[in-house]
């Protein structure tokens, strides 16, 4: 492809994830899989384009004075990437496969276009929305810019080594085999960071159950959550299952973990990840969304008070994973995120249902904002007075490192402070 023709195919994907508001990784995905013509640079530099102007967004927008895909493209060509005004407007020639010729408007916007001044307001120099600002403030304080910066940067790929198959150590030298170099994760225990990139679903070590794809962060949640060889364990929102896959691997196979979803699409994928991980004690179960008020739970007969743990691994903003999926941060609403509210309150009382005197209930959230994690804590505790929350320092390995966190029974964790995804954990105990 000529670097015109990567440009429009970044055009067209961009469109189309404006229009359609899917996810950008599975737009790009499903580019690459009908574009035979792009080869691995093209789909790799077609990747990169898209997810600059994802990322830089309302930079962009402000430089340009408008957010059309075309001039978002062309302005990160000139500003972000560094070909400067005349190396973007080039690639505009209306060539073959190339973005037509720049209309006057367009030439003279992309022309005049320089990136926001210090003084700019944080959200447009730090590309988040306006709305959200508020949150955030309160979440960071005086960290608000170190940690957006950090949340415009890319992710780094972790994994985690399942003990059920081998050591992280084995892991290592089979990844290493397939020329894959990893370092191991500075705090979980089985989590190793790749050096480079690599197609992971691809190698024999992630065929054959001994490494699963998961930000340590996750991995991090789950250690604190905990679950020990024998117990009752409910994973109440358990979607693909990454996180009943490390209890599972906490418990040796024995007790049992019941993965429950409301997607029995999402909860498909995850028999089949069990069995490559050598999984023998996870069953899943597909729940309805609500339950009546006052009644019993048509979906838990058998588990109400009797679970030792219940995960509530709750939907959510996302932005603590917003290193990962730039796009979401334009996808998100008022609405959404208030209707993500109202389900994290309903999961957390229909959990709490199924904990047994002395067990624990444990939310977590790959949210930031205090709106998804401290408030929906602090009103929980209000209705439900027969549970107290637990400092998450006294679940805390004495062996491991300890994470950067800020102050407080729940642990938080951010890409400044613990150089992971943002996760929220908090563990509360039903009083004996
Ligand atoms: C953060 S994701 C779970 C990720 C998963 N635990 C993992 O580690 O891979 C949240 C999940 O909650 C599910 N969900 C949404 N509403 C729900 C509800 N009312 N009850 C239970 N699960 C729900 C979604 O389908 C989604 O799979």
């Amino acid at each position: 492809m000529t670097p015109g023709a990567r440009l429009q195919a970044a055009i067209d994907i961009l469109s189309t994830i404006a229009e359609m508001r899917h996810p950008a990784d599975r737009v790009v995905d499903g580019w690459a899989r009908a574009s035979r013509f792009a080869g691995s640079k093209d789909r790799a530099a077609v990747s990169e384009l898209v997810y600059s102007v994802l990322r830089h967004r309302a930079e962009l927008a402000a430089a340009l004075g408008a957010d059309t895909p075309r001039l978002l493209a062309l302005g990160a060509v000139a500003l972000i990437d560094g070909a400067g005004h005349a190396g973007a407007m080039a690639l505009a020639d209306g060539a073959r496969h190339a973005p037509a010729a720049l209309a006057p408007d367009e030439a003279a916007a992309l022309r005049a276009a320089v990136l926001p001044a210090a003084d700019a307001p944080a959200s447009v120099r730090l590309n988040y929305p306006e709305w959200l600002h508020a949150e955030f403030e309160r979440a960071f304080g005086g960290d608000l810019e170190a940690e957006m910066v950090a949340l415009m940067e890319r992710a780094p790929t972790d994994l985690r080594v399942n003990l059920l198959k081998g050591t992280r150590e084995a892991a290592m030298e089979a990844l290493a085999a397939e020329n894959v170099e990893t370092e191991s994760c500075p705090l979980s225990p089985w989590g190793l960071r790749l050096k480079g990139r690599a197609n992971i679903t691809g190698l024999k070590a992630f065929r054959d159950g001994l490494v699963e794809v998961q930000d340590e962060g996750s991995q991090l949640a789950c250690l604190v959550a905990g679950a020990a060889p024998g117990e009752q364990v409910v994973d109440l929102c358990a979607g693909g299952g990454g996180k009943s896959l490390a209890l599972a691997a906490l418990m040796g196979n024995r007790g049992q973990i019941h993965a429950c979803d409301t997607d029995r699409r999402r909860l498909a994928k995850l028999m089949p990840r069990a069995q490559r991980a050598g999984t023998r004690n996870i069953q899943t179960r597909f729940i309805k969304p609500h339950i009546l008020p006052g009644g019993a739970d048509a979906d838990f007969p058998d588990l109400e008070g009797k679970a030792d743990s219940v995960l509530v691994d709750a939907p959510c903003s996302g932005t603590g994973a917003w290193r990962r999926s730039p796009d979401a941060r334009w996808r998100l609403t008022p609405e959404l995120l208030e209707s993500y509210r109202v389900t994290q309150a309903e999961v957390l009382a229909r959990g709490a249902r199924l904990v047994r005197p002395g067990g624990r209930l444990v939310y977590v959230t790959c949210s930031l904002l205090p709106s998804e994690n401290e408030d929906r804590i602090a009103g929980f505790l209000g209705q439900c007075e027969d549970f107290v929350q637990l400092p998450w320092q006294a679940r805390w390995p004495d062996d491991l490192p300890v994470p950067h966190a800020p102050p407080g029974l729940a642990l938080r964790l951010s890409p400044v402070r613990c150089g992971t995804d943002g996760f929220f954990v908090a563990i509360m105990q039903r009083k004996t």
